[in-house]
């Protein structure tokens, strides 16, 4: 098993200098950094060498997150969006590979957080995202990437909100490199029963993300860890264990993650630093049936 944790815990936009987080996470103490994907299309080759470098250099593996904008809504009712969509996926690929990512992850299979405004029938939305899930499958498996549909709560999602869904979507997509991609946070809100969600997944289960019911660093609040430790255990879980923390108010991520409040108290970046290396303690101890 393998920790990370996603870098926009410390920032306020769907970007950063990536570079900077793999040096603070690998002090930290994390095996994992995932970045968001939203740049990398258009990362010129130095870009690129130089992130890969600071990976290797520091033994950090990078996984991506993303949440598509609704123009790459690979289930879009539009062709036009749907074609172009494709097009970027391939483009980050591209770049991905050349990173040495193997996972992506996040609402891929259509766009969020999701305007409710404007939503197709459910079934209708479904078909096109299995469609275009397999496009994007084809389109990832020469890079050897796993795609993680990640299932997220109903008031930021509505295709995939449990794990049973998640099972359905991914078992009728087919796809060997198309992954279920669990979050504790979004778990919380809509799943009977945590573990026994995570042993139905059992190997179709490729990502996790792990964090509060408040979105705090795991360890802070009341996420049942011992049951989530125990069903990783039963299904032999050994991928990688992500926190996706969020705790501060502001631009694109404090918007869509909708933080309206400061959740960190004012904490300083040595602060956030300190709850992040605890926090992935916490996690090992709790989660990692194979350490
Ligand atoms: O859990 C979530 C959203 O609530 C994320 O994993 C999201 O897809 C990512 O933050 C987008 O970058
Ligand atoms: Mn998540």
């Amino acid at each position: 098993m393998k920790h990370g944790i996603y870098y926009a815990y410390w920032e306020h936009q769907w970007k950063a200098n990536y570079c900077y987080y793999v040096d603070k996470v690998a002090r930290l103490g994390f095996d994992v950094l995932e970045i968001g994907c939203g740049s990398l299309p258009d990362y010129s080759k130095e870009q690129v060498s130089e992130l890969k470098k600071h990976a290797d250099d520091h033994g950090i593996i990078l996984s991506g997150g993303y949440g598509p904008t609704a123009n790459h809504n690979i289930a879009s009712k539009d062709p036009k969006v749907r074609e172009n969509a494709l097009d970027w996926y391939k483009r980050l690929f591209e770049k991905m590979g050349e990173l040495d990512m193997r996972m992506l992850c996040g609402a891929l299979y259509a766009y969020w957080p999701i305007d409710f405004s404007n939503v197709d029938s459910k079934e209708e939305e479904w078909k096109r995202s299995v469609e275009g899930t397999r496009l994007l499958a084809d389109a990832a498996a020469p890079y050897n990437i796993n795609l993680g549909m990640e299932t997220i709560n109903r008031f930021e999602e509505y295709l995939l909100n449990t794990a049973d869904e998640c099972i359905a979507f991914v078992k009728e997509v087919g796809k060997d490199n198309v992954k279920i991609h669990l979050d504790t946070f979004h778990m919380n809100i809509e799943e009977d029963d945590i573990g026994t969600a995570i042993r139905k997944a059992g190997k179709l289960l490729g990502h996790l993300h792990t964090g509060e019911c408040n979105r705090k660093v795991p360890g802070q609040g009341r996420i049942p860890w011992h049951e989530i430790g125990q069903a990783l255990r039963d299904i032999q879980y050994d991928e990688m264990v992500v926190m996706e923390p969020f705790v501060l108010m502001g631009g694109e991520a404090g918007r869509d993650i909708k933080i309206w409040r400061d959740i960190s108290k004012g904490a300083s970046e040595e602060q956030l630093d300190r709850d992040a290396a605890d926090a992935v303690c916490f996690q090992r101890y709790m989660l990692d049936w194979n350490r």
